[in-house]
């Protein structure tokens, strides 16, 4: 027998299985003395299955910084990294269609409005998924009447931009979009910054690397820009706590004068929701 034969191949094969299955229990071990060191208060909180699964798929290490406390803004750096960025462009690649506005009932290609093209992501995508649970985990959970829209990829070309808007929906009264993360994924451009035209740029030289700091980079524009930077989002919140829209964050994705821009879009919205005038009704989970 090949056993008896050669007694050192069973030794092997006995010390590597042992091997692997050490590690294996190891690695388990590790996982679930991180999952212990999650903080009480992540415990105490309804929500903490969910937090604790996601925690454990997801160990992408980002940095955030507050912008502004009125509305809440805040700038992360890097939302995404390279390899997922080259994944959402290569399943995106056949999918780009002419961007619509959305105007009265139906949607239209308004050029005096947006010029872009836009490619949905699926929710099935696993990359698509993780940065889904990335921007979920980064809100804490809301509770299960808070979703994520499918994601969106906007690409602009020479001349392309948004028009100004908020990216909530003036006209309904229960469930809106309640934040937003505009992530930049391509920023090899000059212009194509957002603008947010109400907002007061702060004063020093801080915020420079994330928002246009002079007055060529502002281009005639008011308030603050932040300048695409390949990797990083920008995160908002659309509305005041009592349910009215915040007016600080309008906002426009500026022409692109050289080069190509692609952003993400990643809109959650709150079906528990209320306008600050609506009576209370029953909104509709969203049909994505
Ligand atoms: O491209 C940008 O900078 C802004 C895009 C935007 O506002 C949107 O897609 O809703
Ligand atoms: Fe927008």
């Amino acid at each position: 027998m090949v056993f008896l034969k050669y007694p050192s191949y069973l030794t092997y094969f006995f010390a590597a299985t042992a091997a692997i299955l050490g590690v294996s229990l190891l690695s388990d071990r590790l996982r679930s003395d991180h999952l212990m060191a999650i903080p009480r208060v992540v415990i105490d909180n309804l929500t903490w299955t969910r937090a604790i699964r996601q925690s454990s798929i997801d160990d992408h290490q980002y940095q955030v910084q507050i912008f502004s406390k009125d509305p809440l803004i805040m700038a992360i750096h890097p939302f995404i990294t390279n390899d997922e960025i080259a994944h959402l462009l290569h399943v995106s690649e056949n999918n780009f269609t002419t961007s619509l506005v959305y105007g009265g009932e139906e949607s239209r290609f308004d050029p005096n409005k947006r010029i872009s093209e836009s490619a949905i992501l699926s929710h099935d995508d696993p990359v698509v998924l993780r940065v889904e649970q990335r921007a979920k985990n980064f809100q804490g959970w809301r509770g299960n009447r808070t979703v994520i829209q499918r994601p969106t990829l906007q690409r602009y070309q020479v001349g392309g931009f948004f028009d100004y808007h908020y990216d909530w929906e003036p006209k309904r009264t229960s469930g809106n979009r309640i934040t937003t993360f505009m992530v930049y994924l391509v920023a090899d451009c000059e212009g194509g910054g957002t603008n947010f035209p109400y907002l007061t740029r702060p004063n020093g030289t801080e915020w420079c690397n994330i928002i246009e700091c002079t007055e060529d980079g502002m281009d005639g524009f008011q308030g603050v820009t932040f300048k695409p930077r390949t990797g990083s989002a920008i995160f908002w919140e659309n509305f005041y706590p009592n349910g009215s829209g915040h007016e600080g964050v309008y906002h426009a994705g500026l022409p692109v004068k050289s080069g190509v821009k692609v952003g993400l879009n990643i809109w959650s919205w709150d079906f528990s929701w209320r306008s600050d005038t609506a009576e209370a009704d029953n909104a509709d989970l969203p049909v994505n």
